[in-house]
């Protein structure tokens, strides 16, 4: 595991092990379980795919570890209408939400504030090393969780996985490079994303989702991640076959990232 990530994935058990001791496992399961009717984010994204658009993830991301804060105007709120809307025929299929905050100075509550502002089904954007996130990510109103296979052991994957879909969680499995994606492929979640940002280097290059794409089956869907910056770039992955994306500093540096979201995919 590469040293950003290894800090990240220390720093999120150190988290868990707090959180533990404020509420709870049993707690936490029991608000998870209580909760009702989740947005079908895997349907969202089909929707869009079917009607000969592209699907479009929108992240909310104030600030990363590659490049500072990105965004000081942030009102999740507000940046959540704005995809939701896009210019009136271009819009997101999904949101996705930061909520760690030692890294990417996300919060808890931004995800709760963006899903209550519209109708998207929203992707909780954190690192998950303990079973125990997944309820927290249901409690909190989650849609979809995120699983990075480099940060998780195959049977803690899949384990984690098993919890997501109880709570009737979709699950992301992000790769970037084709041992990932085999240890991925084990999963039944049909969503695989592949990460173009090398989290060692911080490089990005949109050759690993064409390199990677040959070996992902028909029948998963793959949202390709990180690094989509231009039409051109989202001409050249359509091109290759590519319909899905998670997209997030193209739209928050943009003053209004609606705009910019559909300017982008038009
Ligand atoms: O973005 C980073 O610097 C980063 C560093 C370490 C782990 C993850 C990181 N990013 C998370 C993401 O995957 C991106 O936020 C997401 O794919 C959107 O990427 P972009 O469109 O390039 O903002």
């Amino acid at each position: 595991m590469s040293d950003i990530l290894k800090k990240i994935c220390d720093v999120k058990l150190e988290e868990v092990a707090a959180a533990k001791k404020r509420l709870p496992f049993a707690d936490m399961r029991r608000d998870a379980e209580s909760r009702v009717l989740t947005r079908d984010f895997e349907g969202a994204l089909r929707a869009k795919i079917a009607a000969g658009q592209a699907a479009v993830i929108a992240e909310i991301k104030k600030a990363s570890p590659s490049k500072g804060v990105i965004r000081a105007d942030f009102i999740p709120a507000d940046i959540a209408q704005s995809y939701a809307e896009g210019d009136g025929k271009v819009s997101a299929a999904c949101l996705s939400v930061l909520t760690d905050r030692q890294f990417f100075q996300g919060q808890p509550d931004y995800l709760k504030q963006a899903r209550a502002s519209c109708q998207l089904p929203v992707l909780r954007k954190d690192f998950m090393v303990d079973p125990y996130q997944i309820y927290e990510s249901r409690a909190m109103g989650a849609d979809c969780v995120l699983l990075i296979a480099a940060c998780l052991q195959d049977g803690l994957m899949a384990e984690m996985e098993q919890i997501a879909r109880s709570l009737d969680m979709a699950v992301l499995v992000e790769v970037h490079d084709g041992a990932e994606l085999e240890r991925a492929l084990r999963l039944a979640t049909p969503l695989v994303g592949i990460n173009n940002r090398n989290l060692r280097t911080f490089e990005v290059s949109l050759q690993t989702t064409l390199e990677l794409q040959k070996e992902v089956p028909a029948d998963r869907l793959l949202v390709t991640e990180s690094g989509i910056l231009a039409p051109a770039d989202v001409h050249m992955l359509r091109d290759a076959g590519v319909h899905a994306f998670l997209v997030g500093e193209a739209f928050m540096r943009a003053p209004d990232p609606g705009l910019a979201l559909a300017r982008l995919f038009a």
